[in-house]
């Protein structure tokens, strides 16, 4: 039960809940008093312990998932199928006990066997740290990257498949993932670079996920607790549709090549000689227009926000310069498996913490920002370009229209004050959230609409607006009907680029026709067949169809 489990990660922000604290490059922090879930409670080493033991490696030998298409129903279906495993999780002897095993035992011997043959092309001796090139690589290599059985054989078989054709060694270790260097080769026998992302699969920090997931629909059901290694998998595959969303949309990010549980494939973000591009934060820029070339690297990371909230319906809910690789002029966004889709309960408050801590940075280098209230409004707002050069030009035309005052001291001083009240400032999500309605109502009455934080979220995500057709095929009130955003959201939707809801339609329109629409339905109550009579046609229905 809900109420008997108040655990703070699961619940979605409580109106004027103060923002959580943020660490650049581990997202939100859990308050220390959080309890830890049981099953994740345990040392962090080693990773798996059933080395050699041949059912542990079936999973590896199952036909792969298909991630054909980005349908949420997808996730939620696995995340269900997940709780209902999970909530046996000790009697329950195996997760695909059921589906009988397209592999016997035998032949996950003979494949692992097989797959020996590969052993050597991973050479984890071979070190590309960019991150701590002083660090004594040889103690790294020795504690932190040995790899557990199951992924040297979910490498070796991606080796056997020619998705990889060497791994080599570290360019990053880290708390919740190492990331690989590794190559491929082409038919031709071409090399290119690849990075694989290998999730850790017994990690505490894991517990904290939980709240990037909790309200998305792409996760309805939750994150459950207890089987980290199912957890692990899906927050692999969660970074994986992030990033083949992020990338279908142009923006520089690594390619998604290929995922098998917790092991994923990518683009390598770096030079021919294997050296991963410096994170922002280590980058080296000089030269005489090196103060040209921050502001411009700052409009073009604010258009790429722009771009992944309308286009990619995402907000990466990470984004520093510990996520945002350089190289030339250009940004490339890393690590994207905690970005939530417009619907979580939180997404506008992970908006405004990206904006935050990416605006810090481009301070600090001493370039002249916008205040974040105004790069909130031109990240959410509907219309407006979504491609380049058109967002930098309204990035333009917003400095050009800042009141004069603005890029003088004094000016700057006000920004920050204002910065930090709308930081403050409670954004809500969904019509429920909004804390005084009728206050609200009549701001937006008097002309003064303008005035709210999430004036640009009006039209399709305080007031989820449905088509007339939507709005009409279904009995419920429209208001209520509206505020859920239900699991069936169909991210086709999003592949086709039609736009959602009634955003792009003019607000007096819009209004209209939400009347005319609330009208026709409280016509159509009037004649409305009760409901048991309705259900008795309907079932008499369906039997007449067997
Ligand atoms: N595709 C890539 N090409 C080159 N380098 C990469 C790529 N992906 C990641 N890296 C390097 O690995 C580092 C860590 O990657 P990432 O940020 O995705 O992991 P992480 O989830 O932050 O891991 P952790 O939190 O455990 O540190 C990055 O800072 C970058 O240096
Ligand atoms: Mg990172």
């Amino acid at each position: 039960m809900a109420e008997s489990n108040p655990s703070p990660a699961v619940q979605a922000a409580a109106p004027h809940e103060p923002p959580h604290v943020y660490k650049a490059n581990e997202g939100y922090d859990v308050s220390v008093s959080q309890e830890v879930p049981r099953g994740l409670a345990q040392p962090s080493a080693p990773q798996e312990a059933a080395d050699g033991d041949e059912e542990d490696f079936e999973d590896i030998f199952e036909e792969d998932d298909e991630f054909g298409d980005d349908d949420g129903a997808d996730l939620t279906k696995n995340y269900n199928r997940q709780r209902q495993l999970n909530s046996g999780a000790s009697v329950l002897p195996r997760a695909n006990q059921q589906k009988p095993a397209a592999n016997t035992f035998a032949s996950v011997d003979d494949q692992i066997s097989a797959l020996s043959k590969h052993a050597a092309k991973i050479r984890l001796d071979d070190v590309k740290d960019t991150q701590d090139r002083d660090k004594d690589k040889a103690d790294r290599a020795t504690s932190d990257q040995v790899l557990d059985q199951r992924t040297r054989m979910i490498l070796l078989q991606m080796i056997n498949r020619d998705v990889l054709g060497e791994v080599h060694g570290a360019i990053s270790t880290g708390k919740e993932a190492n990331v690989y260097g590794a190559v491929a080769y082409e038919a031709d026998g071409s090399r290119i670079q690849r990075a694989v992302k290998v999730y850790k699969t017994a990690i505490l920090s894991f517990k904290d996920r939980e709240r990037y997931i909790t309200g998305e629909h792409r996760f309805k059901s939750g994150a459950e607790k207890g089987n980290n290694r199912k957890m692990v998998k899906l927050w692999a595959e969660k970074e994986f549709r992030n990033l083949r969303r992020i990338h279908a949309a142009g923006i520089p990010c690594p390619e998604p090549i290929h995922l098998k549980l917790h092991v994923l494939a990518m683009g390598f973000l770096g030079d021919r000689r294997g050296w991963a591009y410096p994170r922002l934060r280590d980058a080296t820029i000089d030269g005489d227009d090196a103060d040209q070339v921050w502001h411009s690297l700052y409009l073009q990371l604010m258009g790429v926000m722009r771009r992944m909230y309308q286009v990619c319906r995402l907000v990466h809910a990470d984004l520093s310069e510990y996520n945002i690789l350089y190289n030339d002029k250009k940004l490339y966004i890393i690590d994207v498996s905690q970005s939530v889709e417009h619907d979580h309960p939180r997404s506008l408050e992970f908006l405004r913490m990206d904006i935050k801590n990416t605006g810090d940075f481009f301070r600090k280098q001493g370039v002249d920002t916008l205040s974040d209230r105004t790069i909130f409004d031109f990240i959410s707002a509907p219309e407006g370009a979504v491609e380049e050069p058109g967002m930098s030009e309204t990035l333009e035309r917003l400095y050009t229209s800042r009141s004069p005052t603005d890029d003088t001291e004094g000016g700057q001083a006000q920004q920050e004050v204002d910065n930090e009240v709308f930081r403050n400032q409670y954004i809500p999500q969904t019509l429920e959230q909004v804390y005084d309605i009728e206050k609200d109502a009549q701001k937006i009455g008097a002309g003064q609409g303008d005035q709210l934080v999430y004036r640009n979220l009006l039209a399709d995500q305080v007031v989820p607006a449905k088509t007339g057709e939507e709005a009409s095929s279904e009995d419920e009130d429209d208001e209520g009907a509206a505020l859920d955003s239900d699991g069936t959201d169909d991210e086709s939707k999003f592949e086709k680029g039609q736009p959602r809801g009634k955003r792009f339609q003019d607000k007096d329109e819009k209004k209209h026709h939400k009347q005319a629409v609330k009208e026709e339905k409280r016509e159509k109550r009037k004649e409305k067949m009760p409901k048991h009579v309705k259900k008795r046609l309907v079932s008499e229905k369906s039997r007449g169809k067997k």
